[in-house]
Protein backbone atom coordinates (compact mmCIF):
# COMPACT_ATOMS: atom_id res chain seq x y z
CA UNK A 1 0.00 0.00 0.00
CA UNK A 2 1.46 3.17 -0.71
CA UNK A 3 1.58 6.05 1.69
CA UNK A 4 -0.85 8.32 0.81
CA UNK A 5 1.06 12.06 1.50
CA UNK A 6 0.78 14.53 -0.78
CA UNK A 7 3.76 16.74 -0.94
CA UNK A 8 4.74 19.57 -2.45
CA UNK A 9 8.27 21.12 -2.39
CA UNK A 10 9.42 23.86 -4.26
CA UNK A 11 7.00 23.93 -7.07
CA UNK A 12 7.53 26.85 -9.30
CA UNK A 13 5.77 27.58 -12.35
CA UNK A 14 5.74 30.33 -15.26
CA UNK A 15 3.85 31.63 -17.90
CA UNK A 16 5.83 33.97 -20.05
CA UNK A 17 7.16 36.40 -17.49
CA UNK A 18 4.34 35.64 -14.65
CA UNK A 19 4.96 33.27 -12.03
CA UNK A 20 1.21 31.97 -11.44
CA UNK A 21 3.02 29.35 -8.67
CA UNK A 22 6.07 30.55 -6.69
CA UNK A 23 8.27 28.20 -4.69
CA UNK A 24 5.20 26.46 -3.29
CA UNK A 25 5.53 23.94 -0.87
CA UNK A 26 3.37 21.83 1.71
CA UNK A 27 1.95 18.65 2.70
CA UNK A 28 -1.75 16.63 2.42
CA UNK A 29 -1.37 13.99 5.02
CA UNK A 30 -3.85 11.23 5.74
CA UNK A 31 -6.66 11.30 7.80
CA UNK A 32 -6.97 14.44 7.44
CA UNK A 33 -8.95 17.07 4.84
CA UNK A 34 -6.53 19.92 3.62
CA UNK A 35 -7.93 23.02 2.74
CA UNK A 36 -6.13 24.83 -0.02
CA UNK A 37 -7.55 28.51 -0.34
CA UNK A 38 -6.79 31.67 -1.91
CA UNK A 39 -8.16 34.51 -4.07
CA UNK A 40 -9.12 33.51 -7.72
CA UNK A 41 -6.25 33.12 -9.49
CA UNK A 42 -4.10 32.76 -6.75
CA UNK A 43 -2.11 29.73 -8.54
CA UNK A 44 -4.39 26.66 -6.86
CA UNK A 45 -5.76 25.22 -9.91
CA UNK A 46 -2.55 25.59 -11.58
CA UNK A 47 -1.07 23.56 -8.35
CA UNK A 48 -3.67 20.96 -8.57
CA UNK A 49 -2.61 20.51 -12.27
CA UNK A 50 1.07 19.93 -11.85
CA UNK A 51 -0.22 17.48 -8.99
CA UNK A 52 -2.01 15.00 -11.31
CA UNK A 53 0.41 15.69 -14.24
CA UNK A 54 -1.71 17.69 -16.64
CA UNK A 55 0.76 21.19 -16.15
CA UNK A 56 4.42 20.19 -15.75
CA UNK A 57 6.54 22.73 -13.04
CA UNK A 58 9.35 24.64 -13.83
CA UNK A 59 10.87 23.75 -10.92
CA UNK A 60 10.73 21.83 -7.74
CA UNK A 61 8.31 18.54 -7.88
CA UNK A 62 4.91 16.91 -6.51
CA UNK A 63 4.84 13.93 -5.47
CA UNK A 64 1.38 11.65 -3.99
CA UNK A 65 3.24 8.65 -1.32
CA UNK A 66 6.68 9.63 -2.50
CA UNK A 67 5.90 9.48 -6.50
CA UNK A 68 5.11 11.46 -9.36
CA UNK A 69 1.56 11.20 -10.59
CA UNK A 70 2.73 10.09 -13.95
CA UNK A 71 4.65 7.33 -12.78
CA UNK A 72 2.09 6.02 -10.73
CA UNK A 73 -0.09 2.88 -12.62
CA UNK A 74 -3.44 3.02 -13.00
CA UNK A 75 -3.31 6.01 -11.16
CA UNK A 76 -7.15 6.21 -10.76
CA UNK A 77 -7.29 3.51 -8.42
CA UNK A 78 -4.85 5.52 -6.10
CA UNK A 79 -5.63 9.27 -6.77
CA UNK A 80 -9.31 10.40 -7.50
CA UNK A 81 -9.06 13.86 -9.21
CA UNK A 82 -11.99 16.56 -9.85
CA UNK A 83 -10.49 19.47 -11.60
CA UNK A 84 -13.24 21.11 -13.74
CA UNK A 85 -16.81 20.07 -13.10
CA UNK A 86 -18.07 21.37 -15.76
CA UNK A 87 -15.54 19.72 -18.31
CA UNK A 88 -17.17 16.10 -18.40
CA UNK A 89 -18.58 15.19 -21.58
CA UNK A 90 -22.38 17.47 -21.92
CA UNK A 91 -24.21 15.05 -24.43
CA UNK A 92 -23.73 11.69 -22.64
CA UNK A 93 -26.14 11.02 -19.32
CA UNK A 94 -24.43 10.54 -15.81
CA UNK A 95 -24.38 6.77 -15.76
CA UNK A 96 -22.54 6.50 -18.95
CA UNK A 97 -19.51 9.31 -17.94
CA UNK A 98 -19.43 6.66 -15.16
CA UNK A 99 -19.33 3.43 -17.07
CA UNK A 100 -16.50 4.89 -19.52
CA UNK A 101 -14.61 5.77 -16.87
CA UNK A 102 -15.23 2.45 -15.23
CA UNK A 103 -14.10 0.52 -17.71
CA UNK A 104 -10.97 3.00 -18.44
CA UNK A 105 -10.22 1.93 -14.36
CA UNK A 106 -11.02 -1.62 -15.00
CA UNK A 107 -14.15 -1.22 -12.49
CA UNK A 108 -16.73 -3.29 -11.92
CA UNK A 109 -20.46 -1.60 -12.80
CA UNK A 110 -21.78 -2.27 -9.34
CA UNK A 111 -19.31 0.27 -8.41
CA UNK A 112 -20.75 2.70 -10.69
CA UNK A 113 -23.70 2.12 -9.18
CA UNK A 114 -22.91 2.22 -6.00
CA UNK A 115 -21.47 5.58 -6.63
CA UNK A 116 -24.18 7.25 -8.18
CA UNK A 117 -26.55 6.24 -5.33
CA UNK A 118 -23.70 7.76 -2.80
CA UNK A 119 -23.42 10.98 -4.77
CA UNK A 120 -27.07 11.32 -5.08
CA UNK A 121 -27.85 10.97 -8.59
CA UNK A 122 -29.23 7.62 -8.98
CA UNK A 123 -32.85 7.47 -10.16
CA UNK A 124 -33.87 9.55 -13.43
CA UNK A 125 -30.55 11.72 -12.31
CA UNK A 126 -28.51 8.99 -13.64
CA UNK A 127 -30.18 9.09 -17.00
CA UNK A 128 -30.28 12.25 -18.04
CA UNK A 129 -27.55 13.98 -20.63
CA UNK A 130 -24.73 16.13 -18.29
CA UNK A 131 -25.62 19.28 -20.19
CA UNK A 132 -28.84 19.38 -18.21
CA UNK A 133 -27.55 19.12 -15.32
CA UNK A 134 -27.07 21.99 -12.78
CA UNK A 135 -23.47 22.62 -11.76
CA UNK A 136 -24.26 20.86 -7.93
CA UNK A 137 -25.24 17.70 -10.29
CA UNK A 138 -22.15 18.18 -12.26
CA UNK A 139 -19.92 18.21 -8.85
CA UNK A 140 -21.82 15.49 -7.12
CA UNK A 141 -20.98 13.57 -10.69
CA UNK A 142 -17.16 14.50 -10.67
CA UNK A 143 -17.04 13.52 -7.07
CA UNK A 144 -18.55 10.13 -8.23
CA UNK A 145 -15.86 10.13 -10.57
CA UNK A 146 -12.86 11.07 -8.28
CA UNK A 147 -14.54 8.00 -6.59
CA UNK A 148 -15.02 5.59 -8.33
CA UNK A 149 -11.48 3.49 -8.60
CA UNK A 150 -11.88 3.52 -4.64
CA UNK A 151 -8.29 5.87 -4.05
CA UNK A 152 -6.90 6.08 -0.98
CA UNK A 153 -5.94 10.11 -2.06
CA UNK A 154 -8.68 12.88 -3.52
CA UNK A 155 -7.92 16.05 -5.37
CA UNK A 156 -10.23 18.10 -5.85
CA UNK A 157 -10.44 21.53 -7.25
CA UNK A 158 -13.12 23.86 -5.99
CA UNK A 159 -15.34 20.73 -5.34
CA UNK A 160 -17.69 22.93 -3.30
CA UNK A 161 -18.66 25.39 -6.14
CA UNK A 162 -22.19 25.45 -6.95
CA UNK A 163 -23.62 23.30 -4.14
CA UNK A 164 -26.43 24.29 -2.23
CA UNK A 165 -26.02 24.45 1.80
CA UNK A 166 -27.03 21.05 2.24
CA UNK A 167 -24.70 20.49 -0.56
CA UNK A 168 -22.25 21.69 1.41
CA UNK A 169 -23.03 19.59 4.27
CA UNK A 170 -23.56 16.62 2.47
CA UNK A 171 -19.84 17.75 0.84
CA UNK A 172 -18.54 17.63 4.12
CA UNK A 173 -19.85 14.59 5.85
CA UNK A 174 -18.37 12.84 2.68
CA UNK A 175 -15.03 14.14 3.01
CA UNK A 176 -14.84 13.45 6.59
CA UNK A 177 -15.55 10.44 6.26
CA UNK A 178 -13.48 9.22 3.64
CA UNK A 179 -9.93 11.23 5.92
CA UNK A 180 -11.49 8.79 9.03
CA UNK A 181 -10.95 6.23 7.17
CA UNK A 182 -7.51 6.89 6.45
CA UNK A 183 -7.97 8.98 2.88
CA UNK A 184 -5.91 12.02 2.00
CA UNK A 185 -8.18 14.75 0.68
CA UNK A 186 -6.95 17.95 -0.62
CA UNK A 187 -9.82 20.65 -1.90
CA UNK A 188 -9.26 23.73 -3.12
CA UNK A 189 -11.53 26.80 -2.62
CA UNK A 190 -11.97 30.33 -3.05
CA UNK A 191 -14.50 30.99 0.36
CA UNK A 192 -12.55 30.86 2.90
CA UNK A 193 -16.44 29.69 5.01
CA UNK A 194 -16.57 26.66 2.72
CA UNK A 195 -12.64 25.35 3.83
CA UNK A 196 -13.42 26.47 7.44
CA UNK A 197 -16.89 24.29 7.43
CA UNK A 198 -14.85 20.96 5.99
CA UNK A 199 -11.28 21.13 6.55
CA UNK A 200 -8.92 20.21 9.79
CA UNK A 201 -5.69 21.79 7.91
CA UNK A 202 -5.24 24.46 5.74
CA UNK A 203 -2.67 25.92 3.31
CA UNK A 204 -3.33 29.42 2.46
CA UNK A 205 -2.10 30.88 -1.35
CA UNK A 206 -1.95 34.34 -2.32
CA UNK A 207 -0.36 35.40 -5.95
CA UNK A 208 1.39 31.63 -5.71
CA UNK A 209 2.94 32.07 -2.98
CA UNK A 210 1.90 30.25 0.53
CA UNK A 211 1.18 33.09 3.11
CA UNK A 212 0.12 30.74 5.89
CA UNK A 213 -0.63 27.03 6.92
CA UNK A 214 -1.26 25.12 9.52
CA UNK A 215 -4.34 23.45 11.33
CA UNK A 216 -7.32 25.05 11.74
CA UNK A 217 -7.26 25.76 15.22
CA UNK A 218 -3.94 27.22 14.98
CA UNK A 219 -5.03 29.43 12.23
CA UNK A 220 -8.18 30.61 13.58
CA UNK A 221 -6.58 31.75 16.84
CA UNK A 222 -5.16 35.04 17.13
CA UNK A 223 -2.27 36.31 19.87
CA UNK A 224 -2.66 39.68 18.55
CA UNK A 225 -4.58 43.05 19.97
CA UNK A 226 -7.62 44.69 18.45
CA UNK A 227 -7.30 48.51 18.80
CA UNK A 228 -9.40 51.59 17.69
CA UNK A 229 -8.07 54.83 18.03
CA UNK A 230 -9.50 58.41 18.13
CA UNK A 231 -7.19 58.87 15.12
CA UNK A 232 -6.35 56.36 12.58
CA UNK A 233 -3.23 57.59 11.03
CA UNK A 234 -1.40 58.52 14.45
CA UNK A 235 -2.10 55.45 15.97
CA UNK A 236 -0.80 53.29 12.48
CA UNK A 237 2.00 56.12 12.72
CA UNK A 238 2.79 54.91 16.78
CA UNK A 239 2.84 51.45 15.81
CA UNK A 240 5.10 51.88 13.51
CA UNK A 241 7.21 53.53 15.32
CA UNK A 242 7.17 50.86 17.98
CA UNK A 243 8.24 48.67 15.62
CA UNK A 244 4.66 46.68 16.03
CA UNK A 245 3.00 45.06 12.60
CA UNK A 246 -0.38 46.09 12.08
CA UNK A 247 -3.43 45.46 9.27
CA UNK A 248 -6.45 47.81 8.65
CA UNK A 249 -9.16 45.66 10.62
CA UNK A 250 -12.50 48.07 9.11
CA UNK A 251 -13.52 51.27 10.77
CA UNK A 252 -10.35 52.59 11.35
CA UNK A 253 -9.37 49.45 13.76
CA UNK A 254 -6.18 47.77 13.66
CA UNK A 255 -5.14 44.21 14.27
CA UNK A 256 -1.60 44.47 15.66
CA UNK A 257 0.86 41.38 16.11
CA UNK A 258 1.63 42.72 19.49
CA UNK A 259 0.03 42.05 23.26
CA UNK A 260 -2.52 44.97 24.40
CA UNK A 261 -0.14 46.19 27.06
CA UNK A 262 2.43 46.71 24.15
CA UNK A 263 0.04 48.30 21.85
CA UNK A 264 -1.23 50.65 24.47
CA UNK A 265 2.28 51.48 25.71
CA UNK A 266 2.87 52.56 22.01
CA UNK A 267 -0.54 54.78 21.55
CA UNK A 268 0.57 56.53 25.07
CA UNK A 269 4.07 57.32 24.13
CA UNK A 270 2.71 58.53 20.98
CA UNK A 271 0.12 60.76 22.62
CA UNK A 272 -2.67 58.60 20.40
CA UNK A 273 -6.29 58.24 22.13
CA UNK A 274 -7.94 55.11 22.06
CA UNK A 275 -11.44 54.13 22.26
CA UNK A 276 -10.86 50.68 22.30
CA UNK A 277 -8.39 47.78 23.06
CA UNK A 278 -8.23 44.30 23.86
CA UNK A 279 -7.07 40.64 22.66
CA UNK A 280 -8.06 40.02 19.33
CA UNK A 281 -10.88 37.18 18.32
CA UNK A 282 -10.69 34.37 16.22
CA UNK A 283 -10.62 36.38 13.12
CA UNK A 284 -6.70 36.47 12.33
CA UNK A 285 -7.54 33.74 9.57
CA UNK A 286 -10.51 35.78 7.51
CA UNK A 287 -8.38 39.10 7.84
CA UNK A 288 -5.24 37.50 6.64
CA UNK A 289 -7.43 36.28 3.64
CA UNK A 290 -9.69 39.52 3.24
CA UNK A 291 -5.97 41.34 3.21
CA UNK A 292 -4.89 38.80 0.24
CA UNK A 293 -7.81 39.44 -1.45
CA UNK A 294 -7.76 43.18 -1.47
CA UNK A 295 -4.20 43.03 -2.45
CA UNK A 296 -5.42 41.20 -5.68
CA UNK A 297 -8.01 43.70 -6.39
CA UNK A 298 -5.46 46.59 -5.62
CA UNK A 299 -3.75 48.06 -8.75
CA UNK A 300 0.01 46.54 -9.06
CA UNK A 301 1.52 50.02 -9.11
CA UNK A 302 0.39 50.77 -5.67
CA UNK A 303 3.50 49.64 -3.48
CA UNK A 304 2.69 51.60 0.04
CA UNK A 305 -0.07 48.47 0.68
CA UNK A 306 0.79 46.33 4.24
CA UNK A 307 1.82 43.10 3.32
CA UNK A 308 0.25 40.34 3.29
CA UNK A 309 1.29 38.30 6.35
CA UNK A 310 3.83 35.99 5.99
CA UNK A 311 3.85 34.08 9.20
CA UNK A 312 2.88 30.53 8.82
CA UNK A 313 1.61 29.35 12.33
CA UNK A 314 2.51 25.49 13.16
CA UNK A 315 4.24 25.22 9.44
CA UNK A 316 6.40 22.04 9.70
CA UNK A 317 9.58 24.01 8.74
N1 LIG B 1 -2.15 28.32 -19.37
C1 LIG B 1 -1.94 29.51 -18.82
N2 LIG B 1 -1.36 30.52 -19.49
C2 LIG B 1 -1.15 31.71 -18.92
N3 LIG B 1 -1.50 32.04 -17.67
C3 LIG B 1 -2.09 31.08 -16.93
C4 LIG B 1 -2.34 29.77 -17.46
N4 LIG B 1 -2.93 29.04 -16.48
C5 LIG B 1 -3.05 29.85 -15.41
N5 LIG B 1 -2.53 31.07 -15.68
C6 LIG B 1 -2.49 32.20 -14.74
O1 LIG B 1 -1.95 31.76 -13.54
C7 LIG B 1 -2.61 32.38 -12.43
C8 LIG B 1 -3.11 31.32 -11.49
O2 LIG B 1 -4.21 30.67 -12.06
P1 LIG B 1 -4.98 29.48 -11.35
O3 LIG B 1 -6.06 29.03 -12.25
O4 LIG B 1 -4.01 28.48 -10.88
O5 LIG B 1 -5.59 30.22 -10.10
P2 LIG B 1 -6.68 29.73 -9.07
O6 LIG B 1 -6.16 30.03 -7.73
O7 LIG B 1 -7.06 28.33 -9.35
O8 LIG B 1 -7.89 30.70 -9.37
P3 LIG B 1 -9.48 30.45 -9.44
O9 LIG B 1 -9.98 30.44 -8.04
O10 LIG B 1 -9.94 31.65 -10.19
O11 LIG B 1 -9.67 29.16 -10.18
C9 LIG B 1 -3.69 33.25 -13.02
O12 LIG B 1 -3.22 34.58 -13.07
C10 LIG B 1 -3.88 32.69 -14.40
O13 LIG B 1 -4.29 33.70 -15.29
Amino acid sequence: MMARVITLENVTRRYGSFTAVDRVSFTAKPGLVTGFLGPNGAGKSTSMRIMVGLTSADEGRALIGGHAYADIPNPSRHVGVLLDASAQHAGRTGREILRLSADTMGVGKERVEAMLALVGLDGVEAKRRVRNYSLGMRQRLGIANALLGDPSVLVLDEPVNGLDPAGIHWMRGLLRSFAAGGGTVLLSSHLLHEVEMIADEMVLIGRGRIVAQGSKAELLQTKGTYVKPLETGALAQALAAAGIAALPSGDGAFRAEADPVDVGRAAAAAGVVLVELRPAEGAGLEEMFLQLTADDAREPLQTSAPQAPTATPGAPR
